[in-house]
């Protein structure tokens, strides 16, 4: 695990760059920057790890006879999920939902409303949105990036989504990195300080942190470029250094202070300035303001560059959001040097000319005029609130995988400087010696199994594949088999889907009141597998002789639900000979000491995610994996959950007490209780 420091005061050493091609008019200031505010946007439930009201210890839950409860359905396999889209399980009805949008009953037999939310399918331009015929979770046309990421913003940009509720993801995505940029800036300049003390030299740790960022945490710029105002950032919004910006989208180059995107025709328009143009020079009025571009431009010379750029804007009306930068005022007034990025909203440019200023020698200068109707900002007045420098805590892990996942999982904290307790990372599950299990029978199948007719697998799945092409779960089951090592498909079969790992940026972050949890920095289309909750292998005596039975996850109890499957199960041959007989030993995955990430995913009343038994690397029924998909599209940044399932009032403590514990999920059908 990569160490993480403690963040103490800002201290920026953002380089003020007069960069580039120009420069707005500008004249020293004078301001002290205060910290984007950053709101959480988490349910504040209670203190610490979830509010334990009785019997405080986690350990024992035995029940009266001084067994250890066995909750149905607590950490089991299988839990039904509440919305379905139109697989015919969601309500019973097995009705087809219009392509636009799908709707998802909660099924959720304590509650006599059924409370109905749209699940809204869009592609990222919205030009596309297709919903397949066939039965499924997500068989649907989506757009990815370049990257083979799904969008970060389709949320944002959705039309269909309540206007205020896509403000609100966008404000709390641009928040978010901006906490995160901090947090691992605050750990890098630490480290770079040390090196320069020791060394004498030391990376910049703004640049170095934006790196990260970008490779690793970057949930709002996804290569995804803006014209007018960034979704999510607001007029007068203030931000630390010239990287933060860049973090947020509102100006997409660290060294120039001219932004510029290429359009479709090949010509290039300029977006963002930088501007260091200070309000006192104005008399506080910024409305118009004077760019100046590059210099040593001869009378018959064609402007090139971003001074093109910015004709080119001028021409086709392009507006060009304007970043004033601003410089800290001390006490009494004198400068400090230290630098805020303030945003002051769209203008346009609206003159341009060559200024001669030798003989022969020109500089192109523009005319800006800020589009009416914004938001007010007084820059003065900005300039002179200076707000006492909050200590920002926080702590960053680049990846607590330590290169055992396929992609780095993060783990941070924003709230405090507490990381994550020690645990020992593995990827795959540990078996215990004596049920090593052995290799399946696998499919003769070579082009890949959706082709062939006989697919062995498709068989053992009840004759068909489980997955739609695009590797989203078509339904979930009772027990799904992928093609594995015996197979002679390849690994790219249609088949594969959950033993390739995570594909998804998942992060462990600290909640407000659930202790640890885990999001995605990407949005998860419904039907996508997620993660697989990995551990010890247990059986289930040795799992009840556990003292700490938080990471417990009791597996494979739940084929012959015959109310839960409603016949299902009788179409996968292995599961049609009954229910398990009563000394057939279960197993428990306990992922205490070791685990994945997916041993910090908390439990919701209304959970994104939900639990699959899959086979693939043997065929022993009783010890399945446990593979998490979505249930539901997960914007990018919303926490991942599943319902673990406790019954109420039905967990013991070591002396046959009831147990409580509050629920802190947070969400609307919340019963209260985690048990
Ligand atoms: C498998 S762990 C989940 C990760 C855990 N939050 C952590 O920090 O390591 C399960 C424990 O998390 C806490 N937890 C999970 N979901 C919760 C919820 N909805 N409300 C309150 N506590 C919760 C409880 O303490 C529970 O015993």
């Amino acid at each position: 695990m990569e160490s993480g420091g403690a963040a103490a005061g800002r201290d920026h050493s953002d380089a003020e760059r007069r960069c580039g091609s120009g420069t707005l008019e500008s004249n020293g200031g004078g301001v002290t920057g205060e910290w984007i505010e950053i709101p959480s946007s988490e349910s504040d439930g209670g203190s610490g790890d979830g509010g334990l009201e009785r019997g405080g210890s986690v350990t024992g839950c035995r029940d009266r006879e001084g067994r250890k409860a066995v909750v149905p359905w607590r950490f089991q396999v299988g839990y039904k999920r509440s919305c379905s889209h139109g697989s015919g399980l969601g309500d019973g009805s097995g009705s087809r939902l219009p392509p636009e949008t799908q709707e998802c009953k909660f099924r959720n037999s304590r509650k006599r409303n059924r409370s109905r939310v749209k699940v809204v399918l869009v592609s990222s331009d919205h030009s596309s949105v297709e919903v397949q015929k066939r039965t499924g979770s997500v068989p649907r046309k989506m757009k990815v990036n370049s990257d083979g990421r799904y969008p970060v913003d389709r949320y944002v940009r959705c039309p269909a989504i309540p206007n205020n509720k896509r403000v609100a993801i966008a404000r709390e995505s641009v928040l978010v990195s901006l906490q995160e940029f901090r947090v691992i800036y605050r750990k890098l300049f630490e480290e770079e300080r040390a090196k320069w003390r020791e060394r004498g030299h030391g990376l910049r740790p703004d640049l170095a942190a934006y790196k990260i960022f970008r490779e690793r945490f970057c949930a709002v710029d996804d290569g995804r470029r803006y014209v007018e105002n960034v979704p999510g950032v607001r007029i007068g919004d203030r931000f630390n250094s010239s990287l933060e910006i860049c973090v947020v989208g509102l100006h997409c180059q660290e060294l120039t202070c001219v932004d510029c995107i290429r359009k479709k025709d090949g010509t290039y328009v300029a977006v963002s300035i930088v501007s260091y143009a200070q309000a006192s020079t104005f008399n506080n009025n910024l409305e118009c303001l004077l760019h100046i571009g590059s210099i040593a431009t001869t009378s018959d010379q064609e402007i090139e560059g971003t001074d093109l750029a910015l004709k080119n804007s001028m021409d086709t009306k392009t507006p060009i959001r304007v970043i004033h930068v601003v410089t800290c005022e001390g006490e009494n007034g004198e400068q400090k040097g230290m630098t805020n990025y303030v945003y002051g909203g769209l203008y346009f440019i609206e003159k341009f000319r060559m200024e001669k200023v030798k003989e022969d020698q020109h500089i192109p200068t523009y005319q800006l005029k800020r589009i009416g109707g914004q938001t007010h900002v007084d820059i003065q007045e900005l300039a002179k609130t200076r707000k006492t420098q909050e200590p920002l805590d926080g702590v960053f892990l680049g990846d607590i995988s330590e290169g055992l996942e396929r992609i780095p999982v993060s783990a941070i904290n924003t709230i405090s400087n507490e990381y994550p307790m020690p645990f020992h990372y593995i990827s795959n599950i540990q078996y215990p010696p004596k049920y090593q299990p052995g290799l399946p029978s696998g499919c003769d199948c070579v082009n890949g199994c959706s082709y062939s007719q006989n697919c062995a697998c498709a068989v053992k799945n009840g004759g068909e594949i489980p997955f739609s092409n695009n590797g989203a779960i078509i339904d979930e089951k009772p027990l799904i088999y992928e093609c594995g090592p015996s197979c002679n498909c390849p690994p790219s079969c249609q088949n594969r889907v959950s033993q390739h790992g995570i594909k998804f940026r998942l992060q462990v972050f600290k909640t407000k009141s659930m202790g640890w949890g885990v999001r995605s920095l990407d949005s998860i289309p419904s039907g996508s597998f997620v993660c697989e909750y990995i551990g010890e292998l247990l059986e289930e005596e040795e799992a009840q002789k556990r003292k700490n039975d938080e990471y417990l996850f009791e597996i494979g109890n739940n084929y012959y639900n015959v109310s839960r499957w409603q016949g299902i199960s009788k179409t996968i041959p292995s599961l049609q000979h009954g229910p398990v007989e009563d000394d057939e030993v279960r197993f428990t995955i306990d992922a205490l000491n070791c685990g994945n990430l997916a041993r910090f995913i908390n439990h919701s009343c209304t959970p994104n995610l939900y639990t699959q038994n899959v086979l693939y690397d043997h065929d022993d029924k009783s010890m399945p994996h446990v593979m998490l998909f979505a249930g539901t599209d997960i914007p990018p940044l919303q926490e991942l959950s599943y319902d673990y399932n406790y019954e109420v009032d039905k967990v013991h403590d070591s002396d046959g007490n009831i147990k409580k514990k509050k629920c802190f999920c947070g969400t609307i059908e919340c019963t209260g209780r985690l048990y």
